[in-house]
């Protein structure tokens, strides 16, 4: 793509004399008044501005050009301004720099600088733009499966790294769907462990007069059904990793039998007075404030010393700065595989939704909105619609120019109002206050599937 620079002049001497110190493979438009250079803003997406800062009506103060720098800033604040001064204009060149513009130059006009200034600005753009583009793709750890960019989780990682090859007890607590699995997986995959079974068990998804036989074993006969012996949860986890999702939840007397594993390493199975020796690492995780348990008597001080000797606590999602956004975009380009829609990506308003809500249910959550989205999605853009996430913006705020608009727009009403017609095309027209070819044409543009089935078998 080429790069695009907006020339803001008002002398048109100047305006044809600057635009010659531009090769051709740069794009120049031109523009003499805050109006013409506004409108040129929105229609070229220049990559840099040179702005005179004297423009009429004050052509002699800087007053009209300071509006203007203020309102490329907050249009378009990856857009590089350049401004131009007088000879002796200093203090409104310094006042410029202040305010955002990436450099200044004075006149008189002199070509060689000119280009050399404007080349700078075009370099530092460009490089922006790609720092941008490797920010949002960029992962802030290594570990496999597990994508963060704040550093509260970067934290996190850190600290798995190291506690990874030891055997120590380690206790994660946060809130459902924060990733506390994902993590305890990690833990057994970094460690000496990782050649060997993981194995996991939810003490709150089992019924209690179970969790005893899941977890230890049993022996042949002893209890009705019991017709042979079978291995525990623990005792085939044996060489790597059990998990105890949940751990807050299991009932006194197996904390009882637990602790007293941990402590000699043996089990019983149940039915049986052989103790057994076997060798795992133990990681718990739990939702819940297990401090709160302990004072309210239902879980042991004693197990909690034992199994939280070196404790991770997940922040939730909403805690986690720019976690949100990498996380989504890390999701959507893999379902996005996964359901055969590549390359989508997310509106500005997506993202800005994606980054103020509150995320309640956090990575889980996310997981089904983002899949409802790549399903649900228009074009190759996700909005906060699709998402089921509120837009809090007016589109003038982050389209900018009208063409997005209007797109976005059509696009809506179109999908609204074949949904409320039952895919009726007659209807829709009517209700669209449009001829059918006309919104035949619109669906063809759009690529909106104008029937019931194609709708819900699109993908
Ligand atoms: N940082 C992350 N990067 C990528 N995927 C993540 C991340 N955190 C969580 N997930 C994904 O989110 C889902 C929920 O994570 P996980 O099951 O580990 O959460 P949890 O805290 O154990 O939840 P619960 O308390 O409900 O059991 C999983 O599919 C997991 O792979």
């Amino acid at each position: 793509m080429s790069k695009r620079l907006l020339i803001v002049e008002d002398d048109p001497g100047l305006q044809s004399q600057m635009r010659w110190c531009f090769s051709e493979d740069l794009e120049v438009a031109v523009a003499g008044t805050r109006e013409t250079a506004l409108a040129a803003l929105r229609r070229l997406e220049p990559d840099v501005v040179t702005l005179d800062l004297g423009l009429p009506p004050d052509p002699g103060g800087a007053s009209e050009g300071f509006a203007l720098l203020e309102d490329i800033l907050r249009l378009s604040p990856q857009t590089k301004v350049i401004v131009v001064t007088g000879r002796e204009d200093k203090e409104n060149a310094v006042k410029a720099i202040g305010m955002g513009a990436c450099d200044f130059y004075q006149k008189p006009l002199d070509a060689d600088i000119l280009t050399f200034v404007v080349n700078r600005a075009l370099r530092l753009s460009e490089l922006e733009r790609e720092n941008r583009e490797l920010q949002s793709t960029q992962n802030g750890t290594t570990i496999k499966g597990i994508v963060a960019a704040s550093p509260q989780m970067v934290s996190i990682c850190r600290t798995l790294e190291k506690v990874a090859p030891t055997d120590v007890t380690t206790l994660i607590s946060g809130e459902t769907g924060t990733g506390k699995e994902l993590l305890a997986r990690a833990l057994h995959d970094l460690s000496h462990r990782s050649g060997k079974p993981f194995a996991a068990i939810n003490c709150a998804a089992i019924p209690e007069n179970l969790l005893e036989s899941e977890l230890f074993g049993y022996e042949k006969g002893a209890f009705t059904g019991a017709t042979q012996s079978k291995k525990g949860k623990i005792e085939s986890a044996n060489g790597g990793t059990l998990f105890l999702d949940e751990i807050g939840d299991m009932p006194m007397p197996l904390q009882a039998k637990l602790l007293r594993f941990l402590q000699e390493r043996v089990i019983d199975r149940v039915g049986s007075v052989t103790p057994i020796p076997v060798d795992v690492r133990v990681v718990c995780a739990t939702h819940r404030e297990v401090r709160q348990l302990i004072d309210s008597g239902d879980f042991r001080e004693d197990l909690y010393y034992r199994i939280s000797e070196i404790t991770l606590d997940v922040p939730a999602l909403r805690e986690r700065d720019g976690d949100a956004l990498v996380i989504a975009k890390s999701l959507l380009k893999s379902l996005g595989k996964q359901m055969d829609r590549p390359n989508l990506s997310f509106s500005e308003d997506a993202v800005r939704a994606i980054s103020s809500y509150a995320w309640p249910g956090n990575v889980r959550e996310m997981i089904n909105k983002v899949k409802r989205a790549t399903i649900m999605a228009d074009g190759k853009r996700v909005t906060a619609a699709d998402l089921e996430l509120e837009s809090d913006v007016s589109p003038m705020d982050t389209q900018l120019n009208l063409r997005q608009v209007r797109e976005t727009a059509e696009r809506q009403a179109i999908t609204q109002a074949l949904q409320s017609s039952n895919f009726n095309m007659a209807q829709a027209a009517r209700l669209l206050g449009v001829t059918r070819p006309t919104l035949y044409n619109l669906t063809d543009k759009y690529k909106i599937e104008s029937s019931a089935e194609a709708a819900s078998t699109r993908h």
